[in-house]
């Protein structure tokens, strides 16, 4: 038995979910797998490779550089020797230096105890924790920007860039850094020395065009659907959607309306997803909010978010000012039972999440919002949360 009319396994259409093939990036995943092809021969002359891929939102950025690296990982495998790479996104795990290299520990050289070291003694107790096990990495630092702008330490890529600078006659067992960015405004607040290491030039990614963007969630559909579940149409459809200025390219959102078109056909009982679901779900969500986004916000963002959303609909605006947003705050902490919240200290992580729009504190705004769904999706959130 299938596991429904409509899914073959929907999980395919999950963000966590790393495809099988990943058109009109190969091209893309080769010149990273070729920026580290020597390493693998011999790792210890191969020098510390820093890299950046730059590009808008949800355009495989992320996946490219995961796939590119599980390649080099194979590579190394074939020559027993042991490659790890350690994915940080800089967005949840985000915070402070200290939190970021205790992270990069825990995964690289998980035997080391990282309690009361400073930030330096931890890179240099990596660095000879690799070395000791003969084991290299390499680090993949996603959403860099985020960080820069959200920080006021920039100096952790002053860090990562010259970790073979740290013992310069012994080999740096990190082989590669590779930094990923929505877009390259983050370098003006970078110092000349940070600007200079992060060296050469970015591998920008450009947006998928519709045929492209067609080709790709055919490719994702023949996994997630069942054969007559989804026709061309609705495909050539939710690809129109995703190229227009609205949704600028990004892929993720397209996925989400696949997967919540085919829960609306499944709930139906149609047995086939039709445009009418796809207008009806990408009518009702929010393109600059993806499923993804919202799971990655804590409770007290998505509370001050909510608190923003009923600010709008009760003063009937395009934008209001933070002290309305307050008042609803306080009235929503009320509601939900929870510590009266600050809304100042999330506001601003939410605009640099670029979910709210900020052009003053008199001037607070949603990107395009759709707002009478947004609230119900946020409180569910938020109460699950509490659970
Ligand atoms: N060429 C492709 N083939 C198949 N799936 C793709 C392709 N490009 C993107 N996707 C899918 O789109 C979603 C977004 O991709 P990804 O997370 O790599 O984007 P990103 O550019 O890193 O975005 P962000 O800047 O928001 O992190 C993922 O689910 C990914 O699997």
């Amino acid at each position: 038995m299938p596991e429904s009319a409509i899914f073959a396994d929907r999980s395919k259409l999950s963000p966590r979910y790393i495809p099988q093939e990943l058109p009109h990036r190969e091209a893309q995943v080769q010149q990273l797998v070729h920026a580290f092809s020597e390493a693998a021969h011999d790792p210890d002359r191969f020098p510390l490779t820093v890299l950046q891929v730059i590009g808008v939102a949800g355009i495989g950025k992320t996946t490219t550089v995961t796939k590119a690296t599980k390649t080099i990982e194979e590579r190394f495998a074939q020559n027993r020797l042991t490659l790890k790479m350690a994915y940080i996104n800089l967005k949840l795990q985000g915070g402070n230096k200290f939190a970021i290299y205790r992270f990069l520990l825990e995964r690289l050289a998980p035997d080391l105890p990282s309690q009361g070291l400073s930030a330096e003694e931890m890179l240099r107790y990596l660095l000879r924790y690799l070395r000791d096990n003969k084991q290299y990495a390499i680090i993949v630092m996603d959403e860099i920007d985020y960080l820069i702008k959200t920080s006021k330490d920039t100096s952790i890529i002053y860090d990562l860039t010259r970790l073979n600078e740290f013992e310069p006659d012994k080999p740096c067992n990190v082989k590669g850094v590779i930094f990923i960015a929505r877009s390259t405004d983050f370098y003006s607040r970078l110092d000349p020395a940070e600007l200079s290491t992060l060296g050469r030039v970015p591998l920008e990614f450009s947006q998928y065009t519709l045929e492209q963007v067609s080709d790709i969630l055919s490719s994702r559909c023949a996994r997630a659907f069942n054969p007559k579940a989804i026709g061309s149409d609705v495909i050539d459809k939710v690809a129109k959607i995703t190229t227009s200025a609205e949704v600028n390219g990004d892929v993720r959102y397209a996925l989400d309306l696949l997967l919540y078109a085919g829960n609306l056909a499944e709930s139906q009982g149609t047995g086939r997803v039709t445009l009418e679901h796809v207008r009806k779900v990408h009518g009702q969500t929010h393109p600059s909010m993806t499923t993804e986004e919202i799971e990655q916000l804590s409770k007290n963002h998505i509370a001050s978010l909510i608190a923003v959303v009923r600010a709008l609909k009760s003063k009937k605006k395009q934008y209001v000012e933070l002290k309305d947003v307050r008042l609803h705050a306080a009235e929503l902490a009320e509601q939900l039972g929870i510590k009266k919240l600050d809304v100042e200290d999330y506001i601003d992580d939410l605009k640099a999440r670029r979910l709210i729009e900020m052009r003053s504190l008199k001037e607070i705004g949603l990107h395009g919002a759709s707002l009478a769904e947004l609230e119900p999706v946020l409180l569910a959130k938020v109460k699950k949360q509490q659970q």
